[in-house]
């Protein structure tokens, strides 16, 4: 067996430079974050990571991204530790990143769990069953926002009988979603005109996902669903990079061809190190007041799935007539009508998501907000004011 030699101290910062700060996109040497590297007797290295707020919900990101790096070098035993930047380090850190501000807020420091829904293709179901499944976890007492991420489609405000008024803003310059059916909402589709073809990429989007995220008032959250455009894009891209402790539930229908390109937004998932809550099978069957069941879109391709991505099933929802309509009506299912089969469905999904997910860690308060300064403007020479 070939033993690598330890590696120093330096070649420890060295590789620490692989880390990076997601919110900040500077590495974790270069920020000052890494207060102390010990190298025991045995071996064991043991790094300190120091962090600008204690309830940081992007600590295991550290984790892992050091435990990685260290491990790369050939240790066997890494343990990383955190504590909390002092308000001069802070300061310091400030001026060195050139901000005379704040650092970011952490709007998210209050949103224990968000839940990235994704499909490989449109039009299965996805936004319904986001709406659906906020309602279900409002309904069972849980704290949800939805951030509809869907720049092209977006149907999450029509799904929630919300029009296209403009969200107002706080005193403190941020943005308030809209609450709906116990859902905090917030939508591309809140700030632009209906029906017009906005042409969303690059850095533009990457910025009104960013402000979608860092200045809105999302408040004490225990689930925050984002409802991803179908495919493995930009935005699913970006949000990955900005929310790397996201999970993510992907949405099939039972089709082998669904399944297929559903596989290939697993993997995407995949690259950008996003785990995979779960799979939920859409559009099952469909079965006629007189009990016959028709299996329009074929049957278990959802389960192959789960069981080839080794991820749990959570839901099976059948094709039902009042799903849609209700989705149409502006009022989910769930809450409309609890026990049509398809809000059974959703509701047992709902509670599947609930088992899954981390306990939740006492969290601190949000910091100050940024300013708003990065509301893309509207292509065309539309821009995007709000109200408030
Ligand atoms: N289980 C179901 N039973 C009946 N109708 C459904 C069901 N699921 C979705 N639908 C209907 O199918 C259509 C497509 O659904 P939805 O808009 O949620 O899909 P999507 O995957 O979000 O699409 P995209 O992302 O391409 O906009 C909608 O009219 C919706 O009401």
């Amino acid at each position: 067996m070939v033993h690598m030699p330890l590696p120093s101290r330096d070649e420890i910062q060295q590789a620490l430079t692989a880390v990076i700060d997601p919110e900040l996109h500077e590495n974790i040497v270069e920020l000052g974050m890494v207060r102390s590297i010990d190298i025991a007797a045995d071996g064991a290295v043991a790094v300190t990571v120091s962090l600008t707020t204690p309830g940081c919900p992007i600590r295991s990101h550290f984790q892992n991204g050091v435990t990685k790096a260290v491990q790369d070098l050939g240790v066997a035993k890494v343990s990383v530790a955190f504590d909390v930047l002092s308000d001069a380090e802070k300061g310091d850190l400030q001026r060195k990143l050139g901000r005379g501000g704040n650092l970011p807020s952490g709007a998210l420091a209050q949103v224990q769990n968000v839940i990235c829904i994704g499909s490989g293709k449109g039009g299965v179901g996805k936004s319904t069953l986001t709406a659906n499944l906020a309602a279900a976890l409002a309904a069972d007492g849980k704290k949800v926002g939805i951030l509809d991420a869907d720049v092209w489609g977006y149907s999450i405000p029509r799904m929630f009988g919300l029009g296209s008024d403009r969200p107002p803003v706080s005193p403190e310059r941020k943005i308030l979603p809209l609450e709906s059916h116990g859902v905090k909402i917030m939508s591309i589709g809140f700030f632009v005109a209906e029906d017009s073809a906005v042409v969303w990429r690059g850095p533009m989007l990457h910025k009104a996902l960013t402000q979608f995220l860092e200045d809105v008032d999302w408040g004490e959250l225990d689930f925050l669903l984002v409802d991803l455009p179908p495919g493995t894009g930009d935005v699913s891209m970006t949000l990955a990079q900005l929310l790397p402790d996201a999970k993510f539930l992907l949405v099939t229908t039972p089709q082998p061809t669904a399944q297929k390109v559903a596989r290939r937004a697993a993997e995407m998932a995949h690259k950008v190190s996003l785990d995979i809550a779960g799979v939920v099978e859409n559009m099952s069957a469909f079965t006629t007041p007189s009990g016959e069941r028709f299996a329009i879109f074929g049957e278990g391709g959802g389960q192959e799935l789960a069981d080839e991505l080794d991820v749990p099933m959570l839901g099976k929802v059948p094709l039902t007539m009042p799903l849609r309509e209700q989705a149409d009506a502006g009022a989910p299912l769930v809450g409309t009508n609890p026990d049509d089969p398809a809000a059974q469905a959703i509701r047992q999904a709902a509670r599947g998501l609930i088992a899954l997910m981390p306990i939740a860690l006492p969290v601190l308060a949000a910091a100050a907000a940024p300013t708003l300064d990065v509301i893309p403007p509207k292509p065309s020479g539309m821009s995007l004011p709000m109200a408030g």
